[in-house]
């Protein structure tokens, strides 16, 4: 993506919709009258009484024991400088994000307006109350050390300030295993540090407590190297003015072993890089532009282990692989304060992670086949699942090793377990969808890209590498929209099926059409003239094999969408019907509800249909299918036709795949109550066996629920997901924003990938060296 592009979508990104990157979100039920007066006044004064006779109850009546304040004066953020608390304020929510989604631990952000040390103190002080843990962030130094130690020997909460210890912790992981692969020591390699501030004098302070000679190091600041002549250096930069007077960072850098950069952007060249010694390492850590870029640091040595902070190159080295998992395992033990015993632990764990085989979640996740441990990947992914319960844990376990944790961990299992929960699946799953789509991306026919939504999608999908967009629609309109809201579609090719350009196509795809349809209501003019139509036109480019699957929808309805894949495309071998699937991200992992889109009253026989084609398309994402047969009766409580045809539909379905887990009929509360149901059906197939998808008995049933739960907030939807079609069309919801809009695209990605592998498959099949194959097996 351009520059000017990137700044453009990252002020949308912040700026759309509610304003900002965060909101509160009650945890408790607060809808009725009783809720309300246990919420609030009256019921309310009871934890207060309780808290204000035993002060340490307000771990276990508020919110306080999962809560951090990320708190800056925004006077270093980022490398950007001094640039006030206002302006920290992205930084410090995008922080409470982070935290948020890797370690479940709830952010409060304070950007405070004052840059006076004691005065800070003092405010920070007075919000311990508040707080379970004080993360300090993008304060500069030297205010930021007399700060973080006033503060730490002054609260019985954990304090750290992030810039200087979570990127000492991650460097100093990093560092380790860079130079195993390098063959180096820590006690003989000499270190040339760009920086002296927060971040830079903390990284010498734990690689010395690692080993490094202090003599060993070489220092800068905006000034030029720290040395004995210099009369304006405080104490903390005094400790190391090793360098030669007449040093720059040019002549610092011959020979040298280790360069790390915690300064500012593009201050290091490849010449420089060169005259290092022979397996040198470059940590350019400052963000967002490194002291050198990947490309010119890597372009000046093939010997190199090269790291940065930015996510988009390899080697990542940035805090976020250590606030989030350093504060989960500080708070759960209550921990009064976070040690040097709690952070070597973090370094230990983190080094030691990157050394360990890589889990296939995390492949996905980065679309590749093979990290391993090696100079390309020395410290572990932002997206690997495995650091919270990595991490966390011995962090956790240091703190009650070391005698400050309040409330020690027994069941070390449990805990591990505990904190898997905490991430939930959600997230992963659309992640490692996104991944697999990346990894072979298909062509993906937009039908409606004269709407600004879906060329916004369509630039993300490209950008993204998830597809390659086809966008079908006016031309002009299409350029101008695009233009007009500074949106890249550049490269992307535009049909315009009523052009006359797109005469030949139409009056192939008609003859093909014709074929099809000819004795089914479709004469030959107008299986051509019907071509003009989008979703006619891209379903026939999908059909013949110019595209691989289409989105279409948002500006029409159902049917209009679905006609035409129905007639250009059809059913898959074996199938009789289509249905619509919801895949809902909900706070419980994901749940696919089936047939929430076109069979309105299911006969048993289409019932147990819509159930193994929602079971495929289940297990497509990698997840077993275990299946609910909705009604309002539980194991033939009703009689009534309704609740004995859902009861067929699941002995029809089980004849046909034995191995399936599905069970009903059921009511949604059973289905999702495993005490109950072990206790009163301890003979059904789901007792232990959380549900995770859902067939309702009609339309109804199944569009009202997707509904509920979506617009009550409860989940986000993702959907309908066509299920038995031959090949992939989706179609979108009325008014489906841009990211729904994407996660559909992948989706049919994904689908397009399984169904071209399979025909792919068949294909080999039918070719003769198959037989041949067969033979020697045999
Ligand atoms: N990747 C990661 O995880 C992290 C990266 N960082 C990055 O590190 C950098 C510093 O952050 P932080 O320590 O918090 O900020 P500070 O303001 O505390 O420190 C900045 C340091 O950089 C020095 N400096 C500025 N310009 C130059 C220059 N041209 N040449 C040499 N030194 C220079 C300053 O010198 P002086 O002392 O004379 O003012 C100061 O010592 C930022 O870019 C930040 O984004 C920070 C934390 C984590
Ligand atoms: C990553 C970080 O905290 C910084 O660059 O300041
Ligand atoms: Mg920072």
């Amino acid at each position: 993506m351009s520059k000017v592009l990137r700044k453009q979508a990252a002020l949308d990104y912040h700026s759309k919709g509610r304003p900002g990157k965060i909101e509160v979100v009650p945890t408790k039920e607060a809808k009725t009258q009783r809720d309300l007066s246990l919420a609030y006044s009256p019921g309310v004064a009871e934890p207060c009484k309780e808290i204000a006779a035993n002060k340490e109850d307000v771990y276990k009546y508020t919110a306080k024991g999962n809560l951090v304040g990320v708190i800056s004066n925004g006077t270093a953020v980022l490398g950007l400088g001094n640039i006030g608390p206002e302006a920290s304020k992205p930084v410090m929510e995008g922080k409470g994000v982070l935290f948020k989604i890797f370690a479940d631990i709830d952010v409060f952000d304070i950007e405070i307006n004052e840059t006076d040390p004691e005065k800070f103190v003092q405010i920070v002080k007075a919000l311990e109350p508040t707080f379970g843990g004080i993360n300090l962030e993008d304060i500069k130094a030297p205010e930021c050390f007399v700060i973080e130690k006033a503060l730490r020997e002054q609260l019985t909460i954990p304090v750290m300030h992030d810039d200087q210890h979570g990127t000492a912790i991650i460097s100093a992981a990093a560092l380790l295993n860079a130079l195993q692969i390098q063959k180096k020591r820590i006690d003989k390699v000499r270190f040339v540090i760009n920086g002296a501030g927060a971040a830079a004098m903390a990284c010498i302070q734990l690689y010395v407590s690692l080993g490094a000679r202090p003599e060993n190091f070489f220092v800068f600041d905006i000034n030029g190297p720290l040395h004995r002549g210099r009369t304006d250096l405080e104490d903390f930069k005094k400790k190391f003015a090793n360098a030669p007077a007449d040093c720059n960072l040019a002549k610092a850098l011959k020979d040298a072993d280790v360069f790390v950069g915690l300064s500012v952007g593009n201050v290091v060249t490849g010449d420089m890089v060169k005259s290092m010694a022979r397996n040198p390492i470059v940590f350019a850590m400052a963000n967002p532009d490194p002291e050198i870029s990947w490309d010119e640091a890597k372009g000046a040595r093939k010997d190199l282990i090269m790291a940065t902070g930015r996510s988009d190159y390899p080697n990542q080295v940035n805090n976020v692989l250590g606030f989030p998992y350093i504060f989960r395992g500080a708070l759960d033990v209550r921990a009064r304060g976070i040690n040097e015993e709690m952070k070597l632990a973090a370094v230990k764990a983190l080094a030691e992670l990157a050394q360990s085989p890589v889990p296939d979640i995390v492949n996905l996740a980065y679309n590749t086949k093979t990290i391993t441990f090696g100079p390309e990947y020395i410290i572990p992914k932002p997206l690997d699942p495995r650091l919270l319960a990595t991490v966390a844990p011995a962090v956790a376990k240091a703190a009650i090793d070391s005698g400050l944790a309040q409330q020690p961990i027994h069941d070390w299992e449990a805990y591990k377990t505990e904190l898997n929960k905490r991430l939930g699946l959600d997230n992963q799953v659309m992640r490692a969808l996104g991944s697999k789509a990346r990894r072979d991306p298909r062509r993906i026919v937009f039908a409606e890209a004269d709407n600004v939504k879906i060329l916004k999608a369509a630039q993300i999908v490209f950008d993204e590498g998830i597809g390659y967009p086809i966008l079908l629609g006016d031309e002009a309109k299409i350029r101008s929209l695009a233009v007009a809201n500074g949106i890249d579609i550049e490269g992307l090719p535009i049909f315009d099926p009523r052009s006359d350009a797109m005469e030949e196509s139409r009056n192939k795809f008609g003859e093909l059409f014709f074929k099809k349809r000819g004795r089914k209501g479709f004469n030959y003019y107008e299986s051509k003239k019907v071509m003009r139509d989008r979703n006619y036109f891209g379903c026939m480019m999908v059909e013949t094999g110019e595209a691989d699957c289409m989105i279409s929808g948002l500006s029409k309805n159902y049917p209009d969408t679905i006609r035409p894949a129905i007639q250009c495309i059809g059913v898959d071998e074996g199938v009789n019907r289509i249905a619509g699937m919801y895949l809902m991200l909900t706070k419980k992992g994901p749940i696919f509800l089936a047939d929430t889109t076109v069979n309105f009253h299911p006969t048993a026989q289409e019932l147990a249909e819509i159930t193994l084609l929602a079971a495929q398309e289940v297990r497509s994402f990698n997840i077993t299918p275990r299946i609910a047969l909705l009604s309002y009766s539980n194991f033939g409580s009703s009689t009534s036709d309704e609740a004995r045809l859902v009861a067929e539909a699941r002995r029809i379905v089980k004849a046909k795949a034995p191995g399936l887990i599905v069970d009903g009929e059921m009511q949604a509360s059973l289905a999702f109550n495993n005490e109950l149901l072990k206790e009163n059906y301890p003979f059904s197939e789901l007792v232990d066996k959380p549900v995770n998808t859902l067939i309702f008995p009609n339309l109804a049933a199944g569009n009202t629920a997707y509904n509920l739960l979506k617009e009550l907030g409860a989940a986000d939807a993702i959907g309908p997901i066509l299920l038995g079609l031959k090949k992939p069309v989706h179609i979108l919801q009325l008014g489906s924003s841009v990211r729904n809009i994407v996660n559909m695209a992948t989706i049919a990605v994904a689908d397009a990938q399984i169904k071209n592998q399979q025909a792919a498959d068949e294909a080999i099949r039918r070719s003769p060296w198959w037989k041949r194959l067969k033979k020697r097996e045999s």
